[in-house]
């Protein structure tokens, strides 16, 4: 069975190398969590006491401002980063998909990625042979599948790693929104079948400031402001308190039915 249990976690970055300034006036920062300067290096305090329990079939959105703790909170799901404070427990095999360049070789060709990216991600190689036909027509690379990576433009990398990461069978998916910045018309094709691979996959939690993405792929969410966990329950109940007004006023009638099944009532973990 599929979970990952947090308890009262807290992510710190000690920095050796910070710098004091010499500016006229203080600038009161608004984005980033709590910098920490009782100590003589100050540390920044990324996550602080979350406690949340996820199991399978959770989809969760997470919401907030620029450094409010979210990607640092998915590197904690995935088991990337231990908690300096806490604990947390992790049950199942994770397809952390933060950056779609890492697990990527410049020298080697876009074939031979698709098997390494796809081992990075779980899958075995056997899998991943019967897949790559798959991946090839959806990237629509050609002839360039064979030529090394070092060759390929933005948009060619985005593609072809767009087609390893939707061809998974993940158990847990931890999606960072990176994921959402393709050209459109290249993500239109990609969405079905992201909306395929999040079906496939036990447990989500999606990183995103994208409500039409969170929409598709989440039914609840949580909203972290300044490291902590300010809120968790439905998606519309959480994105309308994140935003001050409901973003789903004038929604689909088929996507409005979908959030009114989706959990409303907030969940252990919130405040
Ligand atoms: N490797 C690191 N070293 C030092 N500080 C870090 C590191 N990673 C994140 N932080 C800090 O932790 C806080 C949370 O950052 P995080 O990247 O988790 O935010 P986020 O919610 O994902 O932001 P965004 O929406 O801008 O991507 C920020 O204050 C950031 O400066």
């Amino acid at each position: 069975m599929v979970s990952i249990d947090v308890w009262d976690a807290s992510v710190d970055f000690p920095i050796f190398d910070a710098k004091s300034r010499s500016l006229k006036k203080q600038v009161l920062g608004k984005v980033g969590g709590k910098i920490g300067t009782e100590s003589k290096v100050p540390v920044i305090e990324a996550l602080h006491d979350i406690s949340i329990s996820l199991k399978d079939g959770d989809r969760v959105g997470l919401v907030g401002h620029n450094g409010a703790g979210k990607s640092t909170l998915l590197r904690l799901l995935s088991g990337i980063y231990e908690p300096t404070r806490g604990s947390s427990r992790i049950v199942g095999r994770v397809a952390p998909v933060f950056d779609l360049g890492v697990g990527m070789d410049q020298e080697i060709s876009g074939f031979e990625n698709i098997m390494i990216r796809g081992l990075y991600l779980g899958m075995t190689r056997k899998q991943m042979e019967k897949r790559v036909d798959d991946i090839a027509e959806f990237t629509e690379l050609g002839d360039y599948l064979a030529m090394p990576l070092r060759t390929y433009s933005t948009g060619m990398r985005v593609r072809l790693a767009l087609g390893v990461v939707t061809s998974i069978d993940p158990e847990i998916l931890l999606l960072d929104e990176g994921i959402g910045a393709v050209d459109a018309a290249f993500l239109d094709k990609a969405r079905d079948r992201l909306v395929d691979l999040v079906r496939r996959s036990g447990l989500l939690v999606f990183a995103s400031h994208q409500d039409d993405l969170l929409l598709e792929l989440c039914t609840s969410a949580v909203w972290m402001d300044e490291g902590r966990m300010k809120m968790r329950g439905g998606l519309r109940e959480v994105l309308t308190a994140y935003k001050g007004k409901d973003p789903f006023a004038n929604v689909s009638p088929e996507a409005a039915a979908r959030l009114a099944a989706a959990p409303v009532s907030a969940v252990e973990g919130g405040e």
